[in-house]
C-alpha cells in the first residue's frame, strides 16, 4: 500500500498546529508572539511582561503587573521534600535531569490534577513561573553537594533568579542582561520541546507530564544543549586563533559547530542572537576584557564564509551567562525555565482546541 501523504524527514516545514501564540514570519523577518514583535518586546518590556501577554494575551498594566508580581512571589516557596529528593539523586546527573525530577515533584501536590480548564491551567502556570527558577537552581545546588538557597523576595523575579544562581545580588545592568535573555527564549513557535509538549497534551495527559517531555527535549545538544556545548567550546578553544583553528578542523571532519545554523533561520542570523551580542558586548566593554567577544565574532565570521550560516541565541547566550557568572551546566536549565511559559501557553492551547497527534509511517521493512 502506498498513501498519498509525503514523507517529509524531520517534519520541516510541515504545518503541525494552528496557534495564536506565536509566528516565526521569515518573510518580515519577525518573530511575533501574539502580535508583537519579540524584538521590540524585548527593548521596552521585560520578561514578566512578555509572560503576562503569553498567557493573557494581552500586556500587563501596571496593576496588573504588580498583582502578578505579588502572585508569583507567594508561591515561589518549593516543598522541603523536593530537595530531600534532589539530595537522594546520583551525583552525576545533568541537572536538567533534577530539573525534570523536580517538575514531575510537582504534578504530586496538585491538588486538581484531573482539571485541565484553562483557569486551572493558567493557575499551575503562574505556579510554575514561580517555582521553576528555585527548582532550576537548587537541583544544580544540590547536585554539586551545595545547600539549597532561598529565594528572595525583596528582590525582582529575575534578579532574585540570578541572585540564587550566583550568591550575589547583581547590578542594575546584570539583571536587565539576565532578563532580556529571559524574555529572548520565552517562546519560539514550534521547536521540537513545544512539538513534544503538544504531543503528550494531545492525549488528554497533564501539563507537568507535558513539560517533563519538552525538557528532555531542550536538553538535546541539536537543541537547548547548544549553549552549554558553545561555551564548552570558547573556554577550550582559549584564544581567537584557538577558536578559528578548532572551528577549521571541525568543518573538515564535517562536525555540527553548535550555537550555528536553524531550521528556520538557516541562511540568517536569529534576530534574538543580534540582541544578545549587544549584551555580551556591554559587559565585555564594562570588564575591559573584549577576549569572549572577539573570539565569537572570529567564530562568526569563519561560518560565514566557510558554510553560509549564522549564529543562532544560543551562541551568544552561552558567553553572556559566562560574563554573568553563570555556572555552565545551569544554561540549558535557565533556558527550560524562561520557555516555561510559552511552553505552558501551547498546552493550554492545545486542550482547547485539541486533536490527537498519531502520525503514520514510511515502512521500508519486510511485509
Ligand atoms: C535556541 C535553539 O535551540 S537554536 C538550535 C541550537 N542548536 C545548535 O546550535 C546545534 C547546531 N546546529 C545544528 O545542528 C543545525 O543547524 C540544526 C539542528 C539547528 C538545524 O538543522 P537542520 O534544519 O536539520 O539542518 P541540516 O542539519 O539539514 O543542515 C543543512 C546543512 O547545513 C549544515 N549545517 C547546519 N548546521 C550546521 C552547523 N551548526 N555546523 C555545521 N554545519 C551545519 C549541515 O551539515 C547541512 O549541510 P549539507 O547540506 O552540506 O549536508
Ligand atoms: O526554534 C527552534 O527550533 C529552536 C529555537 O531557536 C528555540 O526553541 O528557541
Amino acid at each position: 500500500m502506498k498513501t498519498n501523504i509525503d514523507f517529509v524527514p524531520g517534519l520541516e516545514g510541515v504545518i503541525a498546529a494552528e496557534t495564536a501564540i506565536s509566528l516565526l514570519d521569515t518573510e518580515q523577518e519577525k518573530i511575533i508572539l501574539r502580535g508583537y514583535d519579540l524584538i521590540e518586546l524585548s527593548q521596552q518590556y521585560d520578561y514578566l511582561d512578555v509572560a503576562h501577554l503569553l498567557l493573557e494575551g494581552k500586556l500587563p498594566n501596571s496593576e496588573e503587573k504588580s498583582e502578578m508580581e505579588e502572585k508569583l512571589k507567594a508561591e515561589y516557596h518549593v516543598p522541603t521534600f523536593v530537595n530531600d529528593v534532589f539530595s537522594l539523586l546520583p551525583k552525576r546527573l545533568h541537572p536538567m535531569d533534577g530539573l525534570r525530577t523536580g517538575l514531575s515533584i510537582l504534578a504530586g501536590i496538585d491538588k486538581n490534577m484531573d482539571d485541565r480548564s484553562i483557569e486551572v491551567n493558567k493557575n499551575r502556570a503562574y505556579e510554575l513561573l514561580a517555582k521553576l527558577p528555585t527548582i532550576t537552581v537548587n537541583s544544580y545546588r544540590i547536585l554539586t553537594n551545595d545547600e539549597p538557597i532561598s529565594p528572595r523576595k525583596d528582590l525582582p523575579y529575575s534578579a532574585n533568579f540570578l541572585y540564587m544562581i550566583t550568591g550575589k545580588v547583581p547590578s542594575e545592568q546584570e539583571m536587565e542582561i539576565f532578563d532580556r535573555s529571559l524574555l529572548l527564549y520565552s517562546e519560539h513557535e514550534m521547536p521540537n520541546s513545544t512539538f513534544t509538549a503538544r504531543v503528550i497534551a494531545s492525549t488528554q495527559s497533564d501539563l507537568y507530564g507535558s513539560l517533563t517531555g519538552a525538557v528532555a527535549s531542550l536538553k538535546g545538544n541539536l537543541h537547548g544543549g547548544a549553549n552549554e556545548a558553545v561555551m564548552h567550546m570558547l573556554l577550550k578553544a582559549k584564544t581567537v586563533a584557538g577558536f578559528e583553528k578548532m572551528l577549521m578542523d571541525k568543518l573538515e571532519r564535517k562536525e555540527k559547530i553548535m550555537g550555528f545554523g536553524h531550521r528556520v533561520y538557516m541562511k540568517k542570523m536569529d534576530p534574538r542572537a543580534s540582541i544578545m551580542k549587544e549584551s555580551l558586548k556591554q559587559l565585555c566593554e564594562k570588564k575591559g576584557d573584549l577576549l569572549l567577544l572577539e573570539m565569537c565574532e572570529a567564530g562568526e565570521k569563519i561560518m560565514e564564509e566557510e558554510k553560509g550560516l549564522y549564529p543562532n541565541l544560543d551562541y551568544y547566550a552561552a558567553p553572556v551567562y559566562w560574563m554573568l557568572g553563570i555556572p555552565i551546566a545551569l544554561y540549558t536549565p535557565i533556558f527550560f525555565s524562561a520557555r516555561t511559559v510559552g511552553l505552558c501557553a501551547h498546552v493550554i492551547e492545545q486542550h482547547q482546541n485539541n486533536r490527537l497527534f498519531r502520525p503514520r509511517v514510511h515502512y521500508i521493512g519486510e511485509r
